[in-house]
């Protein structure tokens, strides 16, 4: 990833308080467009925190303040005329457990359109569930049960319902917090496998607590500790020559 590419989010002092506790301190950078960038750092550091800044799900957290400011696409997403619903259409996130809706298949990926009123007719709808299902790597699976229960899909094939939903209201960036923890290691291929193919559309962040797939997956990593940005830089160079020995001791395993 050269960093001519357009910026897509650009966070400037960003700081994050839970009630009286301060989570994220002075957070500072720029995610350019159609990059995977990986979050890594222990336990509490403030990665999901950080996530959550970028589509304002941590307005949905009673207690949560946040300051500084997040453009997207140079628009200040805590500007007050701005719609969250559009937001986070625009940016669309997927958990770390499989959330499915207790909805069919085909009613997962239709719910976002519909709201967002993006079909006109149902020959629109039935479009946009096949190609974000095709996107999702899904529609061979699903696609002579469409009207059976997402919840009855595998682990991995509901992630991928879920990528598929996200998909489906035509998001620009994609938030991804921890989106392998819950699956095996081929369920967990196939999502790798997946991010790599949709960062040709999509700008995507991930939050990992593996190292391992933020270096085969992330074009560039940052790197938390205790609430703050200590290391950003592509992932190559954070993983194999680290500018900090802060970094150097959490990639070589030196805590964490
Ligand atoms: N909803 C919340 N209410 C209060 N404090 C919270 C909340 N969510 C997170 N925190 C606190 O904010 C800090 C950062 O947590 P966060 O979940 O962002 O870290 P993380 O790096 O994503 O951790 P993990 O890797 O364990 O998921 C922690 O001290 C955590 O206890």
């Amino acid at each position: 990833m050269t960093n001519s590419a357009p910026i897509k989010i650009s966070a400037k002092d960003v700081a994050v308080f839970y009630g009286n506790n301060q989570a994220l301190h002075g957070i500072s950078m720029d995610v350019y467009q159609n990059e995977v960038i990986a979050f890594i750092g222990p336990s509490g550091c403030g990665k999901s925190t950080f996530l959550r800044c970028m589509n304002r799900m941590n307005d949905t957290i009673e207690h949560c303040r946040v300051t500084g400011s997040i453009l997207l696409d140079n628009q200040d997403i805590h500007q007050p005329e701005l719609d969250v619903v559009q937001l986070r259409a625009q940016v669309g996130m997927v958990f770390q457990k499989p959330n499915p809706f207790p909805k069919s298949i085909y009613e997962n990926i239709a719910y976002g359109p519909k709201l967002h009123g993006l079909a006109a007719r149902k020959a629109d709808l039935d479009d946009i569930v096949e190609s974000s299902l095709r996107r999702a790597g899904l529609w061979n699976e699903v696609k002579d049960r469409l009207d059976q229960p997402g919840t009855g899909l595998s682990g991995g094939q509901q992630q991928r319902l879920c990528i598929a939903r996200t998909i489906a209201v035509s998001p620009e960036v994609i938030l991804m917090d921890e989106p392998c923890s819950a699956l095996d290691p081929i369920a967990t291929l196939i999502i790798e496998e997946l991010i790599d193919e949709l960062k040709q559309n999509f700008t995507i962040v991930m939050v990992t607590h593996n190292m391992q797939q933020a270096a085969r997956i992330s074009d560039r990593t940052a790197f938390f500790h205790m609430g703050n940005l200590i290391e950003l830089g592509n992932t190559n160079d954070l993983f194999t020559n680290p500018k900090l020995k802060r970094t150097e001791d959490y990639i070589t395993g030196r805590y964490g």
